[in-house]
């Protein structure tokens, strides 16, 4: 069943959305209000980084089932489908800002063709929202034209986004009507992907509750592994050991500095206020993100620890920039906190990554150099700290770190290696929740 969609917002879910739903066939209009990004788009450039999608687009643009326009008439005109994709930022008291998804509301109302639209939201928005979209299109609406709403929140992670879209666990399809449910459940029947039919309501709290669970399970490793690191215990066991337990699970128990993102961070703020809504205060998720607000400031704290007469006028070197690999997305990384913090203790930051730079220059401070690559990052740095675990900086001989520091102190935020193959270099390693590696204890050892 071969469908036209138009797709409103070309961000991350926006676009791998549209792509996605082309490649399986159906006939899809991305708009978007930026028209540099369309203007990209159309010479087959992705505006984001995300392995695999460029091909895709270049592939369903070249079968003539993928378009890009800014042209409201255009993406509307006979859509049986109109996916909402835009930004659902976070207001300054930590609440979902919707003026993005309002404003899609009146032009849906202003173009959709009058045998009506099942309108979508994909983007992630606080219990209620998709009713509050319906009042915003019928209240704007000129005429008699028969509007569904479908809350059909995004579960994709940014780095294996395609991936995801073709191999993800659920699609949660929260619908008023079977035949709205039906729709949407046909459209996306090519992707094999388990179908889980529930009310809008319950939808909508599904898409907060499952990033607040994930956030809750990282900031619980690190409150862990802070632990372990005083008590002498190894966090990267203690994780092995307790997701052999099938009802614990071995995903996302890795420790490190804290998690990032455009998501987890706004969508973890976003549910306190949304319980706050209701009277309730949501204890357990304000002490994750605490939790999360300390552990990416520890590499500052070891750094002042462990490097001699403080970091003022010392040579800082930062491995990684974005909030993880195989992501350009600077948006709430660590290495914000980071860089800030080592600028105002009059550290002189060199930085690397593999494709972020130009994202970070905007975020960083402006005093932060941009090294082409990890060798000259490092070269007589005094302290390395490792950000993002890029496969470059985990395949990195050691020896590079000896070779290029002045002193060969390097703070491991992300448990890049393991602690045996640590031993048998000559630097001295601090990681999350890990013993520290240090080498005159190496040298005191006896031979064996
Ligand atoms: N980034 C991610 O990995 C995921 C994001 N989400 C959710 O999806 C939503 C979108 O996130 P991103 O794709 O990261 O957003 P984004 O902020 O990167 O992109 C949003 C796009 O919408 C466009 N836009 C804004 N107003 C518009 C309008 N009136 N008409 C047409 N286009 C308009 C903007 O120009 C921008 O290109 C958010 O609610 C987010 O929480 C959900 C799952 C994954
Ligand atoms: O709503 C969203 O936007 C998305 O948010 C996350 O996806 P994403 O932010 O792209 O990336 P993740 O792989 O979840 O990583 C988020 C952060 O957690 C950190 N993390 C992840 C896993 C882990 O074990 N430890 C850890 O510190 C990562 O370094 C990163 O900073 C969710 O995984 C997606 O399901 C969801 O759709």
């Amino acid at each position: 069943m071969k469908k036209k969609i138009a797709v409103i917002g070309t961000g991350y879910v926006g676009l791998v959305t549209g792509v996605a739903l082309s490649d399986i066939g159906h006939q899809v209009y991305c708009l978007d209000v930026d028209p540099n990004k369309i203007d990209k788009l159309n010479q087959g450039i992705s505006p984001i980084y995300e392995p695999g999608l460029e091909d895709l687009i270049h592939k369903n643009m070249y079968a003539d089932r993928l378009h890009f326009t800014t042209e409201h008439s255009m993406a509307f005109k006979d859509a049986d489908a109109i996916y909402i994709a835009v930004g659902t930022p976070e207001r300054a008291d930590g609440s979902a800002n919707l003026d993005f998804v309002q404003q899609v509301a009146k032009d849906i109302a202003a173009n959709v063709s009058d045998r009506g639209a099942v309108v979508v939201t994909k983007s992630t928005v606080p219990v209620g929202t998709n009713k509050l979209v319906k009042h915003w299109i019928t209240d704007a609406l000129d005429r008699d034209v028969q509007i569904e709403v479908v809350s059909n929140p995004e579960f994709l992670r940014e780095g294996s986004a395609v991936y995801d879209t073709y191999h993800g666990d659920r699609i949660v399809i929260g619908a008023e009507t079977e035949a709205a449910a039906d729709l949407i459940e046909a459209i996306n029947k090519p992707f094999g992907v388990p179908v889980f039919r529930t009310d809008i309501e319950s939808a909508e709290m599904i898409k907060y509750a499952s990033n607040a669970f994930l956030a809750a399970k990282i900031s619980f490793i690190n409150e862990i592994g802070t632990i372990c690191g005083k008590l002498g215990a190894n966090i990267e066991d203690v994780a092995k050991g307790m997701g052999m337990d099938k009802r614990i699970g071995d995903k996302f128990l890795n420790a490190g500095i804290g998690y990032g993102g455009s998501c987890f961070p706004k969508d973890t703020k976003a549910l306190v206020q949304i319980a706050g809504d209701v009277n309730h205060t949501f204890d357990l998720l304000e002490s994750v993100i605490n939790v999360n607000n300390k552990q990416q400031q520890i590499p500052v704290d070891i750094a002042q620890m462990v490097v001699r007469g403080g970091l003022a006028g010392k040579k800082v070197a930062m491995l990684g920039l974005a909030f993880k690999p195989n992501t350009d997305d600077m948006r709430e990384s660590a290495s914000i906190v980071l860089a800030q913090k080592l600028t105002e203790l009059g550290a002189n930051i060199s930085a690397y990554d593999p494709i972020a730079i130009e994202n970070a220059k905007r975020l960083l401070p402006e005093t932060v150099h941009y090294a082409a690559n990890t060798e000259e990052a490092l070269q007589d740095a005094d302290v390395a700290i490792i950000v993002t675990e890029w496969d470059e900086f985990k395949d990195l001989p050691l020896t590079v770190f000896e070779k290029q520091m002045k002193q060969p102190i390097v703070i491991d935020g992300r448990n890049c290696y393991p602690l045996s193959y640590v031993e048998t270099a000559n630097i001295d390693y601090h990681s999350i929740g890990r013993p520290s590696v240090i080498r005159a204890k190496k040298s005191n050892q006896p031979a064996k």
